[in-house]
């Protein structure tokens, strides 16, 4: 089975290229893969196929040929990636299967269109967020506030006024399970600056990782929800680096480095 490694911002992901849907990608072999130690190792997967071959998104092939099967290192499924999905497109690029410039990528949360820069950073459309209220997160006994942002995957995005180097990221940290049936990313935040934010991560599936695209954009909503701001362009500082998030009110741009690392058969 051929493989590509590459990531965004250190959020990192095993490419398989599956242009025909043959493969059976099970749970365990998702996890089997991303296993540090016995695998490639990886925060997720991220399938290559078309979207015409797919039945789950076979409504938006006429928009974006190729449909990002995403899953987490535990085999789960996820809705949406966004560091995947600026990852899948240097993907597409460099193997031939798509034109540099903007295209569309087809995701379980719908089409999201993608733009390479000259730079070599890769954006992407994320949609509109959606805000649903507030919730709590427990980390290492702590409660903490936060905004419920969903991004097409669920997230907890709390600000929390204080730095978040220190904080015990080792355990999925408490959440409602009455408000998150499905589980939830949680974000860890604090604000540094004017629209400048250092962010941490929990991801459901993954557990703690150095970038997350969605958390990027879900923490920038909480930043903004609580300055009373609605617009305006963010950096997020995480563990592997700076992404930019972008509000425009109606939708909302995740913009960073994307990139391929190294490829190879793999013998599972
Ligand atoms: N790292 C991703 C998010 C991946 C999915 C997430 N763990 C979930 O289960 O919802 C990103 O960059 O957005």
């Amino acid at each position: 089975m051929r493989f590509v490694k590459g990531h965004g911002t250190e959020n990192d992901f095993v490419i398989l290229p599956d242009p025909e849907g043959e493969l059976d990608l099970s749970g365990s072999l998702v996890a089997a893969i991303c296993d540090r130690r016995a695998g490639i190792g990886a925060d997720g997967v991220l399938r290559v196929v078309r979207t015409k071959l797919s039945p789950e998104v076979a409504d938006q092939a006429g928009e974006a040929e190729w449909f990002m099967d995403y899953r987490n290192a535990d085999g789960s499924l996820a809705e949406m990636c966004g560091n995947g999905t600026r990852v899948f497109a240097r993907y597409l690029v460099d193997a031939g299967l798509a034109e540099a410039g903007e295209f569309a990528v087809a995701t379980r949360a719908g089409v999201r269109r993608v733009r390479l820069a000259e730079t070599g950073d890769v954006a992407v459309d994320m949609g509109p967020p959606r805000v649903l209220g507030e919730s709590r997160a427990t980390v290492a006994g702590r409660e903490y506030g936060g905004l419920r942002v969903d991004m097409g995957n669920p997230h907890l995005a709390c600000v929390i006024g204080d730095p978040v180097a220190g904080l015990d990221l080792t355990r999925q940290p408490g959440f409602d399970p009455g408000a998150f049936p499905h589980g939830v990313n949680v974000e860890l935040i604090n604000a540094v600056g004017p629209r400048r934010i250092v962010m941490r991560v929990f991801e459901r599936g993954s557990g703690e990782t150095r970038s997350c695209g969605t958390g990027a954009v879900a923490s920038a909503v909480a930043a903004a929800h609580l300055a009373g701001e609605t617009t305006g362009s963010w950096e997020v500082e995480v563990l592997g680096g700076t992404v930019t998030v972008t509000l425009d009110g109606r939708t909302s741009h995740l913009a960073g480095p994307a990139v391929l690392v190294a490829s190879g058969e793999l013998s599972f």
